[in-house]
């Protein structure tokens, strides 16, 4: 399992494949846990910057053909080389759109890591939701049943975000229940958290990792609201801070694993 003395250590670059809302805060995030992000625009450097990263993080929240074009080249470079492919289907559900580009990376592109809040991730496990734009909005499919069904479709982890994070290989189903309801008032948390979760897995490519990652975002989070009550901006500007200072210690003494 990854450690966040490991990703301080080894400071893995995170390349990422932005929406055009959030880059900042991935970025943030990605850099002050100690890993080191970088963005790009022209798929003609995909493969320089696929050569020089540790992972490759895809937000699909704003694609159009030439992100699509560009997730499915970098996508498959990194295949090739064996580092971890993270993807965050933003908002699946609210257009065809959206479910044809999703289609049309998967087809090309091994994830190691799927990553989204309940509404996207009940969309790709077929179990019906309502969801809310970008955000989870309501159902009543199990959330364990739809982290497998996730993991099982794409072979790989996936991290459903929420209340209550739900983490699967497929077999296995970890809950890390730490975090804080300001995380769902502030526009691209769980952006930062694919961020993350690229930085755990081009540490160590595994479950245990992808817990590391909602352990840290979601005790971040628990950390940060301790001194913010009524501010959940600032709250959000806390999250980064403690996110710089968050040892292992810290983290193993807060979680709430299930
Ligand atoms: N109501 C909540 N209470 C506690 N933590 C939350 C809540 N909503 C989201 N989180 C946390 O916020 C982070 C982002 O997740 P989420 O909001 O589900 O992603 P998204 O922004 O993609 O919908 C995760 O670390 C998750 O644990
Ligand atoms: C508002 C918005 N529109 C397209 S992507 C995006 C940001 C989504 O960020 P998050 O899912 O992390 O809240
Ligand atoms: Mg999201």
């Amino acid at each position: 399992m990854a450690t966040i003395k490991q990703i301080r250590d080894q400071s893995p670059i995170i390349l990422n494949i932005s929406n055009m809302v959030t880059p900042q805060h991935v970025a943030d995030a990605i850099n002050f846990i100690g890993a080191s992000p970088i963005m790009f625009d022209d798929i003609k450097e995909a493969a320089d910057l696929v050569n020089i990263s540790n992972a490759l993080v895809i937000n699909m929240g704003s694609s159009n053909d030439t992100d699509v074009e560009k997730s499915i080249a970098a996508g498959k470079y990194a295949n090739q080389k064996g580092i971890p492919v993270v993807i965050d289907p933003v908002a699946i559900g609210a257009s065809q759109l959206r479910q044809d580009n999703f289609a049309k990376v998967a087809k090309e592109v091994k994830f190691d890591g799927v990553r989204g809040n309940a509404g996207e991730l009940a969309f790709l496990a077929d179990i019906e939701w309502n969801a809310q734009g970008i955000d989870a909005g309501e159902g009543d499919g199990d959330l364990h049943e739809i982290a497998k069904a996730v993991a099982q479709k794409f072979n790989c982890v996936s991290l459903l975000s929420g209340v209550v994070d739900v983490i699967s290989d497929g077999q296995k189903v970890v809950e890390v229940k730490n975090g804080h309801h300001y995380f769902a008032v502030n526009v691209g948390c769980g952006d930062m958290l694919d961020g993350i979760l690229g930085a755990c897995l081009a540490v160590d490519n595994s479950l245990d990792s992808a817990v590391l990652a909602a352990r840290i975002l979601s005790i971040a989070g628990e950390i940060a609201g301790e001194t913010t009550e009524n501010i959940p901006y600032t709250f959000l500007n806390t999250v980064f801070d403690t996110l710089y200072q968050l040892s292992d210690a810290q983290i193993n003494d807060l979680q709430k694993l299930e």
